[in-house]
């Protein structure tokens, strides 16, 4: 059997970053910049005014007081957008509002709160040092300074930073189309009616929203029942438009795992090489390129194939934008119960993490089985017991990995 480690180091070692592409900035949310940014003039350009209030010379206003306010001339008002006044002399001052170029001549702002609010003459009672209020260029950022480096997986932060620098398109590794695809003869769509023998399809929008979470954009397919035709078909059909294939079930070694028999197959396409990983849940694991695009062939029972999703698709995922193959967030944390592991097994247990006093504790799910999904959908976390351990007694610090929430 293969370890975990192992099969993660394959399948990041085959599978392709996505090629950059020119996007608007609204398309770029989620993809990762393929190229530095930088900013073609300085922010702020010019140097402004912070508060809505008179730029003055601050000479004029040094002596200002309550009882002997310095009283001058207001020549026109300056509005962010519209330099009505490009220049003032000592003396004189004029309007301003936050944001609007300072005139040249005047060093320092008196906010309106310091003065009597007049429009052609003003009272001021408070003194200020030159520089008071302004805002200079290039306080932000230099010209030709990167603002946003390669690599960063763009969010409403770094997109603000981009238009701030006049950017309305990026060059960006989008984020990768991922189509998932559950197959069995059982399973029907949530909605309609089962017959014996047959349950809702719960793995195709787990895995679906499980990619999206992971930065991705998913797409579900209907299931497909064990028809190996059908099941080729449904896969060759979304080559054109998928990055990343997903399935799951079929994987294992039943008489009719479909999956298996249509890969293994001769001339199916690609070499997808199906093992057992050193793992629990999730043992039966599949992974190859089909005419280039990574597939990943998860395991059926539902807590397998959602564990298999975050340990193996996910950092392929990140991989595939450029971004470090890292684990889902990962803390220590003390365990609260007694556990058992399987020996050379890594083993994943569903949690939930509580934190008290700067230390986190994780409290083991009832129904560990891996076809309990209650027990995964109402955890969130992940506990990982490594290979040589056996039995973690309570009190014991365990590994524990984030679920997204
Ligand atoms: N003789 C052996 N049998 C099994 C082994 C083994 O090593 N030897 N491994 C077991 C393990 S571990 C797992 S995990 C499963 C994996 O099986 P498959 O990937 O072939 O999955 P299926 O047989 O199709 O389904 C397994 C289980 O999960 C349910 N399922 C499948 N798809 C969905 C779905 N989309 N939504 C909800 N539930 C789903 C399915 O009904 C089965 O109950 O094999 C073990 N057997
Ligand atoms: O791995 Mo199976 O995934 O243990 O249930």
């Amino acid at each position: 059997m293969r370890t975990v480690d192992e099969h993660l180091a394959d399948i990041l070692a085959a599978v392709p970053v996505v090629p950059p592409l020119s996007v608007a900035l609204l398309e770029a949310r989620g993809a990762v910049l393929a190229e530095p940014v930088e900013a073609p003039v300085p922010l702020p350009p010019f140097d402004n005014s912070a508060m809505d209030g008179y730029a003055v010379v601050a000479a004029d206003v040094a002596a200002a007081s309550e009882a002997d306010p310095a009283v001058l001339p207001v020549i026109g008002d300056i509005a962010a957008g519209d330099p009505g006044v490009s220049a003032i002399r000592p003396g004189l001052t004029a309007r301003i509002m936050t944001g609007a170029p300072m005139p040249a001549g005047a060093d320092a702002v008196i906010p309106v709160e310091w003065t009597d609010g007049g429009a052609a003459t003003v009272r001021i009672t408070r003194p200020a040092p030159p520089g008071h209020y302004i805002r200079r260029a290039g306080e932000d950022v230099l010209a030709g300074q990167v603002v946003v480096d390669a690599g960063t997986r763009l969010g409403a932060t770094q997109l603000g930073m981009l238009a701030a620098v006049g950017r309305s398109h990026v060059l960006v590794r989008p984020r990768p189309r991922v189509v998932v695809l559950s197959t069995g003869t059982e399973l029907r769509e949530p909605g309609s009616p089962l017959a014996p023998g047959e349950i809702w399809d719960s793995n195709s929008f787990m895995l679906t929203a499980a990619a999206m979470e992971a930065g991705a954009v998913g797409f579900r397919q209907e299931t497909v029942g064990d028809e190996p035709e059908k099941v080729r078909e449904t896969i060759e059909d979304q080559l054109a438009r998928a990055d990343a294939i997903v399935t799951s079930g079929g994987v294992s070694m039943g008489a009719r795992d479909v999956v298996k028999e249509v890969f293994t197959a001769e001339g199916a396409g690609g070499p997808v090489v199906f093992g057992k990983v050193a793992m629990r849940p999730g043992k039966p694991q599949g992974f190859g390129l089909l005419q280039g695009t990574p597939i990943f062939t998860l395991p059926g029972n539902p807590v397998s194939a959602y564990v298999s999703f975050q340990v193996f698709v996910r950092p392929a995922l990140r991989a595939m934008q450029g971004l470090p193959p890292e684990p889902l967030p990962t803390v220590g944390a003390v365990i609260t119960e007694d556990v058992k592991s399987p020996a050379g097994m890594r083993h994943f247990m569903r949690g939930r993490l509580s934190y008290h006093r700067g230390t986190y504790s994780v409290t083991p799910a009832e129904g560990q089985g891996s076809h309990q999904l209650r027990s995964l959908s109402s955890a969130d976390a992940l506990i990982v017991l490594p290979e040589d351990a056996e039995a973690v007694p309570a009190g014991s610090t365990v590994d524990v990995m984030r679920m997204p929430s």
